[in-house]
């Protein structure tokens, strides 16, 4: 999968909230009004994502007609939001809260409306407040040795919640 995003090669473990639920739980959506994750968000996408071995959260979604772009295939900027999410659902395992700083998408394929994806979000590790993370969109059809359709990878923040969304939250 060609990509532009550097990864560095010295970055630190990132080590598993003993606190956070188990591998094969549910992650708890970070915000029932989240657009990417919460069940209260009226037109959001409702990932529903599980935690995986590796720092991994898994989620399964299909490409509706409300997502579509160009013809007959999902928005690229969907495609963004679902990454986003995906790594920080990913990000969960590690009992911070994180915010994205940079969100880099290579797009390797069309998505067709229709397609079942399945989505893989990891966390690489970490450097001070930094968390580095990586998630991949596959045809869930395709089979578990399938390339994936889209990559991405993501540079996230280590913040106090109640600072940063101190001005902001309802
Ligand atoms: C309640 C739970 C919420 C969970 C949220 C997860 C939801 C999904 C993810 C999202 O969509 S979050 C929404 C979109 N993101 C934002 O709204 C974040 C907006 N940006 C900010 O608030 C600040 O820029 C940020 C907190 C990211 C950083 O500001 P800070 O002043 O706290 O940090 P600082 O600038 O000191 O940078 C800390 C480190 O990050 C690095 N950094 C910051 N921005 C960067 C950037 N753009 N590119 C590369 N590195 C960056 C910076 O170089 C430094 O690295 P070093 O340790 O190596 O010095």
């Amino acid at each position: 999968m060609k990509t532009t995003f550097v990864v560095p090669d010295d970055l630190e473990p990132a080590r598993r909230d003993p606190a956070a639920p188990a591998i094969g739980e549910a992650v708890p959506p970070h915000n029932p009004r989240c657009h990417g994750c919460g069940p209260d968000a009226e037109n959001g996408l409702h990932l529903r994502a599980v935690f995986g071995e590796n720092l991994t959260a898994t989620a399964t979604l299909v490409v509706e007609p409300r997502f579509e772009g160009g013809p007959g295939v999902i928005h690229g900027g969907i495609v963004s939001t679902l990454f986003d999410e995906m790594m920080g659902l990913a990000n969960v395992h590690l009992g911070v809260v994180a915010v994205t700083a940079v969100l880099d998408v290579d797009y390797a394929r069309p998505i067709p409306v229709g397609t079942t994806l399945r989505l893989v979000g990891r966390v690489l590790g970490r450097q001070r407040r930094k968390v580095y993370s990586a998630v991949e969109a596959f045809d869930d059809a395709a089979g578990p040795d399938a390339e994936p359709l889209a990559a991405g990878h993501g540079i996230f923040v280590v913040v106090d919640p109640r600072a940063h969304f101190a001005a902001t939250r309802p």
